[in-house]
């Protein structure tokens, strides 16, 4: 059997079974899924972490590309009770280290207890703990990761849907999901893809009806020029943004975000809409999260778990962002209707943009 020893912050090694070989470092965490183990292992948002499944078994309907959010994995290494082949051999061909038989109640309950945390994990013929050790004292912490954006982002503008007759979005991928893409294609809306690091005069090429930050790796603070947009067309564009999007929001306007302990990741966290009373089942994959919401954003959605913020609107101007995933993949689907309310947003800025006839 492969040896694979995962190191956790504090020096504690445990062993499991070797799935995909090679060594690794990141920011340990679980995440509840039950389904849509594809969708999680493709999110760019899990860049530089170490992803830990809580259900037993991942891998059971396969491997099916087009069910990807993006062309690679992202976590650094995968940890499950059980990997199925077509998963284990899917990692292998991908190099991400996998490691599975291993108590999965306790990784999470030690990430729970003691929060997100370094590991290191060796997983090969001839490893030892001591690699797995050596991983964990190279780890950095998440808020280190500077450039995230840069390892997630597109480099160069891509337009999708060009000519379509819908609303003209300008979408910063801080490492946007694919399916926030079409869903927005879906809706008949023109895409503009800019890097993370867009310039305010990339956007205005674009005239956009709406400007739209993505979700993305790391610590929203990390994202100068995604913050600096925001800053620069609130009031004169509609905003909208997604889970880093939301924060990014946030810190632009006069808010603050913080680390959670460890996070909500999952397809089943509860979400109020505070106006209407209504709770929607949403999927969600963060560390961070909106603090205090400063004066120009008003709460209009929280988690029912922990309160923390899940929707945010402008007070004096025309934002909506969300801290779940809207676009709903894998799944539940309560809250695509998020893009639709995104569009009439922007569709009454095009409206107004249109000078009136004689
Ligand atoms: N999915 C995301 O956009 C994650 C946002 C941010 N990186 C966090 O962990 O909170």
């Amino acid at each position: 059997m492969t040896e694979a020893y995962v190191a956790l912050e504090g020096g504690h090694v445990i062993e499991g079974r070797g799935r995909a070989p090679g060594t690794a470092r990141g920011e340990l965490v679980f995440t509840t899924a039950y389904t849509g183990y594809e969708e999680s292992l493709t999110d760019p948002s899990y860049e530089e972490q170490v992803l830990t499944f809580s259900y037993p078994l991942i891998g059971n309907y396969g491997v099916r590309e087009e069910r990807f959010e993006d062309d690679r994995v992202h976590p650094r290494a995968v940890l499950a009770k059980e990997l199925t082949e077509d998963v284990a051999d899917w990692l292998a061909e991908e190099g991400v280290p996998a490691v599975d038989h291993l108590d999965t109640r306790d990784v999470v309950t030690d990430i729970r207890d003691e929060g997100a945390m370094k590991c290191g994990i060796a997983v090969g013929d001839d490893v030892t703990e001591a690699d797995a050790l050596e991983q964990l004292e190279q780890c950095k912490g998440m808020s280190e990761h500077t450039d995230i954006g840069s390892q997630v982002s597109v480099d160069e503008p891509v337009v999708r849907g060009e000519g379509n007759d819908g609303e003209t979005v300008a979408l910063v991928d801080c490492g946007a999901k694919g399916s926030i893409v079409d869903s927005l294609l879906a809706r008949d809306a023109e895409v503009h893809v800019l890097p993370y690091d867009a310039t305010p005069e990339d956007v205005a090429s674009v005239d956009p009806d709406v400007l739209f930050i993505s979700n993305g790796p790391g610590d929203p603070a990390n994202y100068g020029a995604a913050i600096d947009l925001v800053q620069e067309f609130v009031g004169e564009t509609p905003v909208a943004g997604i889970c880093l999007g939301q924060q990014i929001v946030a810190e632009a306007l006069g808010g603050t975000t913080e680390k959670m302990d460890f996070g909500h990741r999952g397809v089943n966290q509860p979400v109020l809409d505070l106006e209407s009373g209504q709770v929607v089942m949403t999927t969600q994959n963060h560390g961070y999260t909106v603090d205090e919401p400063g004066d120009h954003l008003e709460v209009t959605q929280i988690n029912v778990n922990d309160d923390t913020p899940e929707g945010l609107d402008g007070i004096d101007h025309d934002i909506i962002t969300r801290q779940y995933h809207p676009e709903a993949n894998p799944g539940p689907e309560d809250t695509l209707d998020f893009f639709d309310d995104v569009l009439a947003m922007a569709d009454e800025r095009a409206q107004r943009a249109v000078p009136a006839d004689d």
